[in-house]
């Protein structure tokens, strides 16, 4: 797993008791190994780069941002290591997202895209982009939950009182400027008609009760709306608590025997 923040600390206590999957590395930056060799216990292995990964390892998760993709993304798959990863957004870079498919493709691994904080994205997958002519996301989040945006620049956070659209523009917009927010917008876009042709707003709502994700989407096999209602990680409140279980249903699933 890269990282040790909100999301893989959830990840890891869910997978604690699972017979299935196992965590067995955890690969930070090298300023960061000692706190977290503390915060891990010694059931699983820190590191500092993708050379000291087990040679048998299975699926590498990243759980660690946009950075972490671009670091060590084409590394793994060109390894033959499947990558699954939840900061989706860096895929709007094409260069990168080109990139890491010519390592995935050379090797045989996959890039894996987790679904994360959303539900909904298997119908439009389903679907495809052959069958949908419109898809739009409308993400709703308390107004602090926007702290550390570009939101932050542009709008007083504290001082909103009513539903404010912080954002309007496309998927890649979104996924450039919010990169700590505006993951799943990038996985509704690779599901269903890409990064350029599906609508994004993004508002600040003191009404909000947790993280909210609203996704429609039209064609000539779905007329499809659905919403998740998040509720936060108690470590980072930007993040949906689902986003991890994502993760560990993933991570189930590739040793399942009935994989739903
Ligand atoms: N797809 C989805 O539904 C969602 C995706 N995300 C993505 O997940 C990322 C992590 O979210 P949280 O766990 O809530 O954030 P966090 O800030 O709690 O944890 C991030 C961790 O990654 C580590 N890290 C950063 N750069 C690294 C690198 N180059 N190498 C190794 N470790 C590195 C940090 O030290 C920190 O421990 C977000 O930045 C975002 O990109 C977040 C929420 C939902
Ligand atoms: O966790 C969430 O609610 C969604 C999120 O931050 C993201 O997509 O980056």
């Amino acid at each position: 797993m890269i990282g040790y923040g909100a999301i893989a600390r959830a990840v890891h206590t869910g997978l604690r008791t699972d017979a299935q999957a196992l965590i067995r590395q955890v690969l930070v930056r090298e300023t960061r190994c000692a706190a977290i060799r503390q915060a891990t216990g010694d059931d699983v292995g820190v590191i500092s780069s993708v050379d000291a990964l087990h040679t048998d390892t299975r699926f590498v998760l990243e759980c660690a941002g946009h950075e972490a993709v671009r670091a060590y993304g084409a590394e793994i798959l060109a390894r033959g290591i499947s990558l699954g990863i939840v900061s989706v957004g860096v895929l709007a870079d094409d260069e990168l997202h080109e990139a890491l498919r010519r390592a995935a493709a050379g090797s045989g691994a996959q890039l894996v895209i987790l679904p994360g904080a959303i539900g909904g994205t298997d119908a439009i997958a389903a679907a495809g982009p052959e069958n949908l002519t419109m898809v739009t996301y409308t993400g709703r989040k308390p107004p602090m939950a926007w702290a550390g945006s570009p939101a932050e620049d542009q709008f007083d956070l504290a001082g909103i009182t009513e539903p404010t659209v912080l954002f309007s523009g496309t998927a890649r917009e979104a996924a450039r400027q919010y990169p700590k927010n505006a993951n799943v917008v990038a996985t509704v876009a690779l599901a269903g008609r890409g990064f350029d042709d599906t609508k994004v707003s993004l508002v600040a709502d003191p009404g909000a009760n947790g993280n909210t994700h609203e996704i429609a989407a039209r064609g000539p096999l779905l007329d499809f709306s659905f919403t998740t209602g998040g509720r936060p990680l108690a470590a980072n409140p930007r993040t949906s608590a689902l986003t991890a279980m994502s993760a560990v249903r993933t991570l189930r699933n590739l040793t399942g025997t009935v994989v739903v």
